[in-house]
């Protein structure tokens, strides 16, 4: 089904075509002019009359100039108004001098890009901060004075609590992939909120941009046209997704729901396959085996329902399979990976199994012959091993490399960490998971992704919503456990499975 307006993601060349194309239609107001209104709108949402003044960053490009009518309007309204100006004044677009004319002529006090931004008990401390440095066309790591500021105002932000509205993105963080722009070279801001302006976008919602945006807000400045123009990605609804597969008929029996193997939990890593066998049963398959190399467990204490098998004995039948979790990476590890990519059931590839597809070119050249689905879950080291990059070069762009690994092997892929991204060989947009909080951070919750995507394709889901599904149950289930006090903090991963069988029965039923 197509995504909502506001779950659309679009690149900063559809932003910028989109700009264009407003602009040539009509002239006023002018998008400056809309986005400045808009900013106001929202900083009125953060802030008190008569508690401490604003604070406006306006840079040397539109983001800035967005920035400086902001800040007309503040100072209009009564409110007390600072306002820092990096850039020269004359080099500013035709929209942007008209908004400086302005704010020269408001009751704004304008401060020197190098002033010292100390809370002090002389003065009262901003209440709030908005960021007007860089948007869209942030093209080279921030430097200099420009970089002072960026560290100046993060640091009264952590020393003080005062919010911070980025405009746009926040300055410093690529809009379009989530990275800082200059990696190591560069800096960001940590924004508390973020107004995304015309159309909200991929960086805010993966990677740092996760973290930095804070709260994303959308105004679209008028331009209904964004509801029908081309689009890169979009964030996933679980509402949106195909899930009858999952709910129940009186007739129905455990034959009808599936047969999961988990293939791992080698001795040493057990907890990775009970994990995952465990993660099944919550999510509903018919029947799980846990498949194990050596059979150090004959039986699962805690759920009985588990059916634990020696791997040198296991037929595979009609098994939805899910191998990797504490696999290993011995030659009976490669035997078993090699038998569940010939066995023509839907396949979940995860950890150990990835480990040895990036270093066993004979069994990643069977994945890319495969007919039957195959879903990769790679963790972004995971990741750049199958890519042979670096972890960093991965993270620079999550979602060309999630496209890249679909394409070398031809099958779906969850690419994890914050803002998990979800691609297919022949998807033409790529999803990002907007669930999910840093209590994920801690192990055995992959274990757990592997084995509900498990079940979701042995009850019969489309390989891609079954992903999506699975990621966004996922996340969520860490977002109730937080919410009620339970993380981020000691969150772990058993915990995640009553609250996502929880979630399912929820989602399938329309409660969510
Ligand atoms: N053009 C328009 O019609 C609109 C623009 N809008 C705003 O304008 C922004 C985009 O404006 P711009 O394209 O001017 O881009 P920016 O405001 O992001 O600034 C780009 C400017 O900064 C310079 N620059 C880039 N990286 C730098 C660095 N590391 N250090 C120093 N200087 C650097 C560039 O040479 C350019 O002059 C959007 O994010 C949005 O906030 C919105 O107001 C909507 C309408
Ligand atoms: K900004």
């Amino acid at each position: 089904m197509k995504p909502q307006q506001s779950d659309r993601l679009f690149s900063i060349q559809q932003i910028q075509m989109l700009e264009r194309n407003a602009k040539a239609d009509r002239h006023q107001p002018s998008l400056m002019e809309l986005a400045g209104k808009a900013i106001f709108s929202q900083a009125l949402t953060l802030i008190k009359p008569g508690q401490g003044p604003v604070l406006l960053i306006a840079g040397p490009g539109n983001n800035g100039g967005d920035a400086m009518e902001a800040a007309a309007h503040l100072s209009a309204a009564g409110y007390t108004t600072d306002m820092i100006r990096i850039g020269e004044d004359a080099a500013r677009s035709p929209e942007a001098q008209l908004a400086l004319n302005q704010a020269l002529h408001a009751p704004i006090q304008h401060l020197p890009a190098d002033v010292s931004l100390v809370p002090s008990t002389d003065q009262p401390a901003y209440q709030l901060i908005v960021d007007g440095l860089f948007g869209i066309g942030l093209n080279k790591p921030i430097t200099d004075a420009a970089a002072q500021l960026v560290a100046q105002i993060n640091n009264y932000t952590a020393q003080t609590g005062c919010p911070v509205l980025a405009i746009d993105v926040p300055s410093g963080l690529h809009a379009e992939t989530g990275a800082i722009v200059g990696g190591a070279a560069g800096c960001c801001i940590a924004a508390t909120h973020t107004l995304s302006l015309i159309g909200n976008k991929p960086g805010l919602h993966t990677g740092y941009g996760k973290q930095l945006a804070g709260q994303v807000l959308l105004d679209d400045l008028q331009l209904a046209a964004v509801a029908h123009s081309g689009y890169v990605a979009c964030l996933t609804d679980p509402a949106q997704i195909e899930c009858h597969a999952l709910s129940r008929k009186a007739y129905t029996h455990k034959g009808s729901f599936g047969d999961v193997a988990i293939i791992g939990a080698a001795p040493g890593m057990a907890g990775a396959g009970i994990l995952a066998a465990r993660a099944a049963l919550f999510a509903g398959a018919g029947r799980i085996f846990l498949v194990q190399p050596d059979t150090e467990l004959r039986l699962d204490m805690l759920h009985p329902e588990i059916m634990c098998r020696d791997a040198r004995q296991f037929e595979f039948n009609k098994q939805v399979i899910v191998i990797g979790p504490g696999l290993g990476q011995e030659q009976l590890a490669a035997d078993l990976l090699r038998a569940a990519l010939q066995h023509p059931c839907p396949v979940v590839i995860d950890a150990d199994a990835l480990n040895l597809l990036a270093t066993k070119p004979e069994l990643a050249a069977l994945l890319q012959t495969r007919t039957a689905a195959a879903l990769l879950t790679p963790h972004p080291l995971e990741a750049a091993r199958l890519l042979a990059l670096s972890t960093e070069q991965v993270q620079q762009n999550r979602a060309m490399s999630a496209k890249e690994l679909a394409q070398r092997f031809g099958c779906h892929i969850i690419l994890k960490g914050a803002g998990s991204i979800l691609c297919g060989p022949q998807d033409r947009h790529y999803r990002i998971n907007p669930s999910g909080n840093p209590g994920l951070a801690s192990g055995g919750t992959g274990d757990v992704l592997a084995g509900l995507c498990g079940a979701l394709l042995a009850q019969g889901m489309e390989v891609g919503d079954a992903a999506a599904f699975a990621c966004w149950a996922h996340g969520a289930a860490a977002d109730e456990l937080v919410a009620a006090g339970s993380g981020p903090i000691g969150l772990h991963a058993s915990e995640l499975l009553p609250v996502i069988r929880s979630l399912l029965n929820r989602l399938v039923t329309g409660r969510i």
